[in-house]
């Protein structure tokens, strides 16, 4: 388990990943995404979610090089979005998001949904990134089962992650043991359901017993349940609030009262009903 904010996770080709990012989904590109970026690194995050479908990718960037802090202390992930998909047009869009990005390498990048006909595709050119060393671990995001046990019946390469929506109103128990089972590392989106979980008032009950905000509770409960988590916020005292799940625990009890307010209620599409042609 995770016990500082810099804490590294080993994903299964190796590579080390922080287990607590930022997320930049919605955030200007520009100043907001700049001041975002730098705020987070400049209070210990080193890890930042970003992809070329949320057209930010050259400020967080230039929020990486404001920073200081060295390219090699910062894990990057970035995602090849549906529009891109296929063998050559992922690796263009590779390029163009290494381009944006400002840097030679991604740490992770990843499949943003599973597009039919095309995600193996894809595969097989995140393969050859993988390869080449252009990127340090390659994975998947808002795969189901069925999608992963499709992909990985004819690649190489086994997805290190699968990103997926997250938090206590949907905890996805089936990809959870399926992961488990293969060693892929589950990494929370919406970990806060986009705020839509900060009055619940079991969640509330708990953050009043520990002196925490229930964010900060949500937060701690990905950790715990050793699931990377990357809260989106531009407001500074957000950003550095949420960070600050390092300093207590969830009991056993507490644990158990979050997992059972699962509703399997999604704050964004189901990978099956989107329209991923
Ligand atoms: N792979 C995928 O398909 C997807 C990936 N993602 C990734 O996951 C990240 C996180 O998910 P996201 O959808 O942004 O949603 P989150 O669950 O992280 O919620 C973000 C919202 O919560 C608010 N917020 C953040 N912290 C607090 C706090 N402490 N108290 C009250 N409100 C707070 C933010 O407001 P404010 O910013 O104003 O402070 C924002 O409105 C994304 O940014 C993106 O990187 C997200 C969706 C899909
Ligand atoms: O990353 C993402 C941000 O949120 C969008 C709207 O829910 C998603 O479609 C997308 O996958």
């Amino acid at each position: 388990m995770i016990t500082h904010l810099q804490d590294t996770l080993t994903l299964n080709n190796g590579i080390k990943m922080p287990g607590f990012g930022l997320g930049v989904y919605k955030v200007e590109n520009g100043e907001t995404v700049v001041n975002s970026v730098k705020t987070a690194l400049k209070h210990g995050y080193r890890s930042i979610d970003t992809a070329s479908f949320y057209d930010n990718e050259e400020g967080v960037g230039q929020g990486i090089k404001e920073s200081g802090i060295s390219r090699e202390e910062i894990f990057i992930t970035s995602k090849v979005w549906n529009e891109e998909q296929g063998y050559e047009s992922t690796l263009e869009a590779f390029d163009t998001s290494l381009k944006k990005l400002n840097t030679d390498y991604l740490d992770l990048y990843l499949i943003h949904w599973p597009v039919k006909g095309k995600y193996k595709d894809t595969w097989r050119a995140m393969e050859k990134l993988y390869a080449d060393g252009k990127v340090r671990a390659i994975g998947v995001s808002n795969f189901h089962v069925h999608h992963l046990q499709d992909l990985m019946k004819d690649s190489e390469v086994k997805p290190v992650i699968d990103q997926v929506e997250y938090h206590p109103h949907l905890t996805q128990a089936e990809l959870r043991e399926f992961c488990e089972k293969e060693n892929i590392q589950l990494e929370a989106w919406s970990p806060l359901k986009r705020g839509k979980l900060l009055d619940d008032p079991t969640l509330t009950q708990i953050a009043e017993e520990h002196g925490k905000s229930t964010a900060q509770v949500i937060l701690r409960w990905d950790i715990q349940n050793n699931v990377v988590t990357i809260p989106k916020s531009v407001t500074q005292e957000r950003i550095i609030a949420n960070a600050d799940v390092f300093n207590f625990s969830l009991t056993e009890k507490d644990m158990g009262k979050i997992n059972a307010l699962n509703i399997n209620s999604r704050a964004g599409t189901n990978p099956d009903s989107f329209d991923l042609k």
